[in-house]
């Protein structure tokens, strides 16, 4: 069934210089959850930060961290996003070796675990770990950067997941990530998701603008 929406601020956005305070920031505007976006130069074309750093502002909030792990291999760096304070962990499943096996050590650390699915890649992927999942990520633009525009075909593949969610009964999130602004969150809602993922909307105008811009993607 598909809950109220919630807000999780990509991170990518804010400003690095002082991303504790950012974090502190978003707490402060409504944020839901800290959307955290991992970036390794190979698995996609870019490289943003690592676990130390992760850990180093996770006392800013009490909110769940998100980690969006957007890195391969991945396996070997599950522990240390767990020992850095992540609440959830999403990997893709073409970042192999085995992405079944992936989700299950991340749930045995005691974490959710989230898959993420790249514009490009088919909704059926999630058939047989599904009942594994607390979290599906919908990537509405292909993954590496922030501040591009949504591919309107994800509004379809939210549309499948929502269905394949309900018919486990299961309490799963249904997250999208890449576009969101106040023109695409509310069709990304009416398609089914329930927690959007936001970098450039939530930050733009700056620290005074980031409730107001929160509120808005809500739909508030
Ligand atoms: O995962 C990401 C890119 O890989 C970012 O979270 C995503 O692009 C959000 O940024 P924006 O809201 O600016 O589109």
């Amino acid at each position: 069934m598909q809950k109220k929406t919630r807000i999780a601020p990509s991170i990518l956005a804010a400003d690095f210089s002082q991303l504790g305070l950012e974090i502190q920031r978003l707490d402060q505007a409504g944020a839901d959850y800290i959307h955290v976006d991992i970036m390794d130069g190979h698995f996609v074309p870019n490289i943003s930060f690592g676990p130390s750093i992760t850990k180093a502002v996770r006392p800013a909030t009490a909110k769940p961290f998100d980690v969006h792990l957007m890195i391969s291999p991945v396996d070997l760096y599950i522990e240390a996003f767990v020992d850095a304070g992540a609440d959830i962990i999403t990997i893709h499943p073409e970042a192999g070796p085995h992405f079944h096996r992936t989700i299950q050590l991340i749930k045995s650390l005691g974490v959710k675990a989230g898959l993420a699915l790249n514009p490009g890649t088919p909704v059926d992927i999630v058939d047989h770990v599904i009942e594994d999942l607390d979290l599906l990520l919908v990537m509405s633009v292909n993954p590496g950067f922030g501040g591009q525009s949504f591919i309107p075909d994800s509004l379809n593949k939210i549309a499948s997941l929502r269905k394949k969610i309900d018919a486990t009964g299961r309490d799963i999130d249904l997250q999208v990530d890449g576009g969101i602004n106040f023109e695409t969150a509310p069709k990304a809602i009416s398609a089914g998701a329930d927690v959007l993922v936001a970098g450039t909307a939530t930050f733009k105008g700056g620290p005074e603008n980031y409730a107001d811009n929160i509120k808005r993607m809500k739909g508030l």
